[in-house]
């Protein structure tokens, strides 16, 4: 496991889209041969779909040849709610860069089989090979996607009930009220997720440090979903200095000395 321990989420920000804009270059897609990148939805990735927007303008990347699968979607939310998934990607990043239409995956939660529309989704990432980097963020009680705690650590793409941190997390999407927010989700397993070539997380904030303790110190454990990322081979922790302070001082500085070239380089970037 990499983690990246920076100063601040604008730093997070830069130096994920740095390296997804990096993973993409390298890679020369062609459309026989795209690369295939994983999205999260919330707060957390915001200022990184701004800063990949600016580095489009900026003609550093493109997104022609690039294949998207979201993690998630509220189950019968209609995709024009300003809050459903569809919505969000759209308006902050899809709109604002080159991806073919065609190119963009996202599950329906607007159908009456979701088990059909769930290996539909298995099916559609397997017909690519596999994804080649899955950028994620945290919940406050660890869990990635919508992979609530007890979520099997080999799940699939399946049907989710939203246990009640996250229904009220997300209240402040939907006027503050809990109960407009949808009880069930779509969302990729952790199975899913763990099949990524790689998995880039971002951590922000004091709320997200038990998550980001339990997703680094803590065993493997199905209540904190995040944790199964200490099976993966190349997982990546980005996170700010708000999000470490649960984490042990012997921790933080070992990942310091080791990361220092990441920490200076993003000092760097504009
Ligand atoms: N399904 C999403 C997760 O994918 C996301 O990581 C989490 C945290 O969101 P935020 O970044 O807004 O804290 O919210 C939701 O539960």
């Amino acid at each position: 496991m990499r983690l990246i321990p920076l100063q601040n989420d604008q730093q997070v920000a830069k130096w994920a889209a740095r390296h997804i804009v990096d993973s993409i270059n390298r890679f020369a897609p062609t459309a026989d041969r795209p690369f295939v990148l994983g999205l999260p939805t919330g707060g957390t990735p915001l200022a990184t779909y701004k800063e990949l927007i600016k580095l489009y303008q900026q003609g550093e990347v493109s997104f022609k040849h690039v294949v998207t699968f979201n993690m998630d979607e509220y189950v019968g939310l209609p995709k024009e709610h300003p809050e459903s998934y569809h919505s969000f990607m759209f308006n902050n990043f899809f709109n604002h860069v080159d991806i073919p239409h065609e190119n963009i995956n996202i599950l329906n939660g607007n159908t009456d089989d979701h088990d059909a529309e769930c290996q539909r989704y298995e099916d559609k990432i397997r017909s690519y090979g596999k994804i080649h980097l899955f950028m994620g963020g945290v919940g406050e009680d660890g869990h990635i996607a919508f992979n609530e705690p007890g979520s099997s650590l080999s799940s699939r793409t399946r049907i989710k009930t939203l246990n009640e941190d996250t229904l009220i997390a997300n209240s402040r999407f939907f006027n503050n009220d809990i109960n407009q927010v949808p009880k069930y989700a779509l969302t990729i397993g952790v199975g899913t997720l763990l099949d990524a070539e790689e998995v880039m997380l971002l951590i922000t904030g004091y709320r997200k440090a038990l998550a980001l303790q339990a997703g680094v110190e803590g065993a493997v454990n199905h209540l904190w979903t995040i944790s199964a990322l200490q099976m993966h081979s190349r997982a990546i922790f980005v996170c700010d200095e708000a999000a470490t302070q649960e984490l042990k001082v012997k921790t933080v500085k070992y990942f310091k000395e080791l990361e220092s070239h990441a920490i200076h380089s993003v000092r760097e970037l504009k």
